[in-house]
């Protein structure tokens, strides 16, 4: 079937029709605002907003069977007429036309099964969900696809004509929005805002590479967020912070994915998540509530939201019992090897208090759990998951912890299927699996090797050094046939390898 074979309803539009479809809906007053400017926050009360489809009653009209074929043959096209994130294109952002829409190859990010190994180790069936295979190596870019392909529609409709994007960040968020900015140059720039010392050389490298205004200010990514809050607030700028709705819907498709990659089964599935500001869990449970109420898929999955003992203000939040009043109380981090999930007052709090709510409501049951774990079992979770093939980030391996500490909570049971988020790549925060190897965390991160996963490269190099000054410059002749005796004599000791016979 072809995809102009589907009713009306349920093609992708192709034309925009921003006529009050879909609108900004304030958490605290109610209050339903247009999204012909771009708003963070409710001009009338000040809170957080989500964006609100009007249509989305239509939606649900088409039954969770059809949609599940309408989406299973989308990823069968071999050029989708709705690429990347924007597969789900009317859970997303149905009023931004194809036309606008951003792609950079991010979103549909590998779900590995790890192997029988690991899941002996962890007593639990899992799979990671590789969200570091973005093309800024991290999941915000399925929230700036959205954001940006957002803005990029205000331009063509000639609503502004030059957008300067800021935005704070922990590294990944400025990566991204600095990534986006770049290709839709020069409609749009990007400056971005990092606390000194506190990103990796490889995060900071990104914005920079992709041509950003780069602001590094002392203090932590709370202090920065309180800049670009008031940036925002009396200059004109675009901020592409989760603050910004737009990164919600976008970071949706990160549920939606998942929900299609098993097949809509989500009865016995637990997704778990890191959380920082607290953006990634707001969009993974409003995801799962959209499918769930499209008639998408067959029940709510458990979502486990995990923290770092040095940054846990959300579980700090859950930890008081739930027939009190329970109180927000934000934090002052200490360093964390989760590093951009070292946030102490989550700007998306709010939302996750209203989405808790609704989405144990609406499975009628206790279906959203918060575990904390140590700096030591983050490390450790991360090096042993790459020690069985995967690249896991340190957030992946606080995602592995938190799993761990579901279990043994009695949150989630050892017969149900595990998907961990590792929301970056490895290879972003090699610095700390350096501080493990080389055993020289600061003081401050509470971290020890074990050394069953220490690994260190062995400098090997013949006995008789003066003959080869240089060991690994090409030599030549006799010498170099000795260098190579030597050294590869030396390889073969130390792996014990048999001699051929
Ligand atoms: C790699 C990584 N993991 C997890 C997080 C936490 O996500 P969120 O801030 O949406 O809670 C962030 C960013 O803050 C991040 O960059």
């Amino acid at each position: 079937m072809k995809l102009d074979q589907f009713p009306e309803a349920i093609r992708p539009r192709l034309i925009p029709k921003p006529d009050g479809e879909m609108i900004y809906r304030c958490l605290g007053c109610r209050k339903e605002h247009g999204i012909e400017t771009l708003l963070y926050t409710c001009p009338d009360c000040g809170s957080v907003l989500l964006l609100h489809d009007r249509r989305f009653e239509r939606l649900k009209a088409i039954d969770g069977g059809t949609w599940r074929k309408i989406l299973d043959y989308r990823r069968m096209l071999k050029d989708p007429a709705v690429k990347g994130i924007y597969r789900y294109h009317e859970f997303i952002g149905p009023v931004i036309p194809l036309s606008s829409v951003v792609y950079l190859g991010e979103g549909h990010t590998p779900v590995v099964e790890a192997n029988a190994h690991l899941q002996a180790k962890a007593g639990i069936r899992f799979f990671y969900k590789n969200d570091g295979q973005n093309p800024s190596a991290s999941f915000k870019d399925r929230g700036m696809a959205s954001a940006l392909s957002y803005i990029n529609f205000l331009i063509q409709e000639g609503h502004v004509d030059e957008v300067l994007s800021i935005c704070a960040s922990t590294g990944d968020t400025s990566a991204a929005a600095a990534l986006y900015a770049a290709y839709l140059k020069p409609k749009i720039k990007s400056a971005v805002l990092l606390p000194h010392k506190k990103v990796t050389p490889q995060q900071l490298s990104q914005p920079l590479g992709s041509g950003a205004d780069v602001f590094e200010i002392p203090g932590v990514f709370d202090d920065c967020m309180k800049v670009v809050e008031a940036l925002s607030e009396r200059y004109n700028v675009a901020l592409l912070n989760s603050k910004n709705a737009w990164r919600i819907l976008g970071q949706e498709s990160y549920s939606y994915e998942i929900a299609q990659d098993f097949d809509y089964a989500m009865a016995d599935k637990v997704v778990v998540v890191p959380i920082g500001n607290a953006g990634n869990i707001t969009a993974v449970m409003s995801g799962f509530l959209k499918f769930f109420e499209a008639g998408i898929i067959d029940a709510l999955p458990k979502i486990v939201g995990v923290q770092s003992v040095h940054a846990n203000p959300v579980y700090r939040y859950y930890r008081q019992p739930e027939d009190g009043q329970r109180k927000f109380v934000p934090m002052t981090v200490k360093p964390s090897v989760a590093q951009a999930a070292m946030i102490g007052n989550p700007v998306s709090m709010p939302r996750v208090i209203h989405l808790v709510e609704r989405y144990n409501r609406v499975a009628g049951d206790l279906r959203v759990f918060f575990a904390e774990v140590t700096e030591q079992d983050i490390m450790d979770w991360q090096l042993t998951a790459n020690r069985n093939g995967h690249i896991a980030c340190t957030h992946g391996g606080e995602s592995l912890a938190g799993l761990m500490k579901a279990m043994q909570n009695g949150d989630v049971d050892s017969k149900e299927t595990a998907i961990v988020d590792s929301t970056a790549h490895a290879l972003k925060f090699a610095g700390f699996q350096d501080m493990y190897f080389q055993d020289s965390f600061p003081d401050g991160y509470a971290v020890r090797p074990n050394p069953d996963l220490v690994n260190r490269p062995r400098y090997v190099r013949p006995e008789s050094i003066e003959k080869f000054p240089e060991a690994g410059r090409p030599l030549e002749g006799e010498a170099f046939d000795r260098f190579v005796d030597a050294v590869s004599g030396q390889i073969a000791e130390s792996l014990d390898l048999k001699k051929k016979v």
